[in-house]
């Protein structure tokens, strides 16, 4: 974390061509009270500000849920899965003729994506998706995006828009992506609870102690400010700098873009990782573990190798041959994750066993390696 006189990248955004805005539910509803569409209108004339200097924008829109409460008259949000999918499918009506009508004010046309987790993490249909929202960007619409919340399942979701709204930075290249919020920022603790807390103005997207300062959501959002450091985390992979503000501050997106230091700004400081690298870290879901020995781990994080059987100690998850597993060293610590060559039945068999081998063990041979180098990402 840095302090105020710091100044760290405020002038990057004043060149992002392409940002992906993402505001989330706690700010749309106003709490929870419908569709603040004062705001939403307030929001859209400055995206088209924006539109009309040259900046592509997308849009990350939540509150297909909250909305969908409001509309149905129910007072608290409901934990059955079919009325949370009939609040979201009732909800998303709203929001999506309600971005229509503020946009067409400009002459801009909206289009809406509603996605899903499978959407992004199978690699035909995300490159699908990639070129449909290039296309519309191209087209000079604006994209709005959310879950699709009407027919996901627990096992299939983001679960908060924060994520969805950093792999679309990823899938589009994004140089930046602003999360806006019911709080001015990352603050060093809750402000819900804490009177003090500071804000943070600037700071790197990769620093482990932002997520300790990092609570949850309220009420109506899901992730909080853990979720969106994640968030922050995920698009600089692509290089993109992410920015946390309050949507309810004047102006806050044509002002962040011009430079003015508002909310907190989180800077990529690695290099970013190619395209097929970042699908692969953008992937949530994981079908088992491998326990790298010390030498496994070096190799994998100093020279970018793949991962040999030999190098494996242990085993666990019920996983197939092109299933995602994560690797993690002795102590348990996170090292990589990839797409695993051979199913836990047979990597089982030839843990800790040279490449040469394999094929004695197993009676084949799938690939020398057990992950090859281009489908595993260092973490
Ligand atoms: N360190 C922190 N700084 C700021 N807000 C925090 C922090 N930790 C937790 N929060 C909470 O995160 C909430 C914003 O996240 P969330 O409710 O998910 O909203 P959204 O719908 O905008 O994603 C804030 O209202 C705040 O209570
Ligand atoms: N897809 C959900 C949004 C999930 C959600 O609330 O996310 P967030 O705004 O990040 O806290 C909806 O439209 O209701």
């Amino acid at each position: 974390m840095e302090s105020n006189e710091q100044v760290a990248g405020r002038e990057a955004l004043t060149g992002a061509r392409r940002v992906v805005v993402k505001i989330g539910s706690a700010l749309l509803t106003n709490d929870g009270r419908g569709l603040d569409e004062a705001a939403i209108g307030g929001w859209v004339d400055q995206i088209a500000a924006l539109h009309r200097r040259g900046v592509e924008v997308v849009l990350v829109s939540s509150g297909a849920v909250a909305a969908g409460m409001v509309r149905l008259g129910w007072q608290a949000r409901p934990s059955a899965v079919h009325e949370l999918q009939a609040a979201a499918a009732v909800g998303q009506n709203g929001l999506t003729e309600c971005y229509e009508g503020h946009f067409a004010r400009h002459g801009l046309l909206t289009a809406q994506v509603l996605l899903t987790h499978d959407d992004l993490s199978n690699r035909k249909r995300y490159l699908n998706a990639r070129s449909a929202l290039r296309t519309l960007v191209d087209l000079r619409v604006v994209p709005v995006i959310n879950e699709n919340d009407t027919v996901v399942t627990d096992e299939i979701r983001f679960g908060d828009n924060d994520t969805l709204g950093a792999l679309v930075a990823n899938l589009l290249e994004a140089d930046a992506l602003v999360i806006l919020t019911d709080q001015e920022g990352l603050f060093d603790a809750d402000p819900r609870g804490n009177p003090e807390a500071r804000l943070i103005s600037e700071g790197r997207a990769d620093d482990p102690a932002l997520a300790a300062v990092a609570g949850g959501g309220g009420a109506l959002g899901r992730g909080g400010m853990a979720t969106k450091i994640r968030a922050a985390h995920l698009a600089a992979r692509s290089g993109a700098y992410t920015a946390i503000a309050s949507g309810r501050q004047p102006e806050v997106l044509t002002r962040l873009m011009a430079g003015e230091r508002l909310g907190t700004l989180l800077r990529p400081d690695q290099a970013p990782i190619a395209a097929r690298k970042r699908w692969l870290a953008g992937q949530l879901q994981v079908r088992g573990t491998l326990t790298l020995d010390a030498g496994a781990v070096k190799v994998l994080r100093e020279s970018g190798s793949s991962l040999l059987a030999v190098g494996v100690r242990a085993v666990a998850g019920q996983f197939r041959r092109g299933d995602m597993v994560q690797c993690v060293d002795e102590t348990g610590q996170r090292v990589a994750k990839g797409l695993v060559n051979y199913g836990a039945d047979d990597a089982a068999r030839i843990l800790g066993k040279p490449s040469h081998q394999i094929e004695a063990i197993l009676g084949f041979m799938e690939a020398p390696e057990l992950i090859h180098r281009d489908n595993l990402v260092v973490l």
